[in-house]
């Protein structure tokens, strides 16, 4: 069945953006991140929906053959929309492409292809209906929207280029100095830090660094699964009473359910459980206590809600995990997590590292207040593009020369030995 408005053209355009040289357990950021930024142009005059996803090639490849799918549905029939993403991908079995640096290879390529058609779409009803998209998701439970301050190892700056304004942290003192510099700018009330750099004891030590420089302040660890059950159960007792949630600690559903039967506190995840078809096992055997939900690969904000009324039922927690991203994947973010009551842990975001005045979007409509982004009132996502930054983000993913993230191949220009492999430790 159609609706009145229908997709007359679907617009993906790529974009590279300046990165840090932030480092985890495969390696370390490149200079630049990718993203696509997708534009749905309607059948009525003026009206264009936004989304934003991963910029690596095999997703673009993939999203292009679906838009070709979509024109001429309606804008408010996601069903059919989903239905013509599957149709487009029956032969493509391949993993990767979702700009995780092989982090996450299994969640469903259906969903990731899906999700930004999904929130343009959604911006598009929002626009026609003249209500935030929040308001299409059940209408705000909150005004703001908490994000945590997302703690980085770092160098200094990267190899051959002066310091960039964080400078290193390579230590728990570095570490601490990081935090105190993005809670002093955002007013973050809770801190993640990127592990499965260092070994264990010594990421232990920064969080036991951190809970004393800010007593009361909910933490996080991620090593992302860099341990073997056996060290994750060490560093959970480590932990004890210090971390709000420890997140990703050893590998695969058995690995987290191993640990869990030990460790005091939730564990969670964006790794163990990446697509619907994980939750069965991972709930049968108690594996993990948070699901980290990230609609740019639970297939959109709709099906992200799914995953929460999912949690709710099985007394699972919910939260929210990020990669490098800009202002329409925040805006979608924000308008996900202020409309779904049980996603009530703040948020993680990759925005203190993108350079303030890098994006694609038109200024001022995303504000920052109290550690959190204030939910936007206007129609839609409540973002506009900004043409002119797209095209200049567009000429850097042209010059910059990367078509996928690859944080190891990176990280061998300047450590050859490294190896990703996990667990490590
Ligand atoms: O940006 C990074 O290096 C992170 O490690 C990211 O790629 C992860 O997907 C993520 O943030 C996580 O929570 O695992
Ligand atoms: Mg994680």
């Amino acid at each position: 069945m159609s609706s009145r408005v229908t997709i007359k053209d679907v617009i993906i355009t790529p974009v590279a953006f300046h990165d840090m040289p932030l480092l985890n357990a495969v390696g370390v950021h490149e200079p630049f991140a990718l993203r696509s930024i997708v534009e749905i142009v309607t059948s009525q005059d003026g009206i264009y929906g936004l989304g934003e996803s991963y910029g690596d090639s095999t997703h673009l490849s993939r999203m292009e053959k679906a838009a070709q799918k979509i024109i001429g549905l309606g804008a408010h029939d996601t069903n059919a929309i989903y239905q013509a993403v599957v149709e487009s991908l029956p032969t493509d079995t391949s993993t990767g492409g979702d700009g995780m640096a092989g982090m996450v290879t299994t969640a469903s390529a259906a969903d990731k292809v899906f999700s930004p058609f999904e929130v343009a779409c959604l911006d598009i009803q929002g626009k026609l209906a003249g209500v935030p998209v929040c308001d299409l998701l059940g209408g705000r439970v909150r005004d703001n929207v908490q994000y945590s301050a997302y703690l980085f190892y770092k160098w200094g700056g990267h190899p051959g280029q002066a310091d960039d304004t964080y400078g290193p942290a390579l230590d728990p003192e570095g570490i601490v100095k990081q935090a105190q510099r993005i809670i002093g700018d955002y007013g973050f009330k809770a801190i993640k830090l990127k592990g499965g750099v260092f070994p264990p004891a010594q990421e232990v030590e920064a969080i036991k660094t951190l809970a004393q420089s800010f007593p009361g302040v909910p933490l996080r660890l991620d090593p992302n699964a860099a341990w073997t059950v056996e060290t994750s159960k060490w560093v959970a007792k480590e932990l004890e009473g210090l971390v709000e949630y420890l997140e990703d600690p050893a590998p695969e559903i058995e690995g987290m359910a191993a640990v869990a039967k030990e460790a005091k506190m939730p564990l969670a995840t964006n790794m163990a459980v990446v697509a619907f078809s994980h939750l069965p096992a991972s709930i049968l055997q108690d594996a993990v206590q948070v699901v980290l939900s990230d609609h740019h690969f639970w297939g959109g904000l709709r099906k992200s809600q799914i995953l929460a009324g999912i949690c709710a039922t099985w007394g699972m927690r919910l939260s929210m995990h990020s990669n490098s991203h800009l202002g329409i994947s925040l805006a979608a973010m924000t308008h996900l997590a202020s409309a779904t009551l049980n996603l009530d842990y703040a948020c993680d975001t990759h925005w203190p590292w993108k350079r303030p005045d890098e994006d694609v979007i038109v200024d001022g409509a995303l504000r920052w207040a109290d550690g959190g982004v204030v939910v936007p009132n206007a129609a839609g996502l409540g973002v506009e593009l900004d043409r002119e930054k797209l095209a200049q983000l567009h000429k850097l993913y042209l010059e910059c020369g990367l078509k996928k993230r690859d944080d190891t191949t990176y990280m061998r220009k300047f450590q050859p030995e490294f190896d990703p492999t996990c667990p490590r430790w």
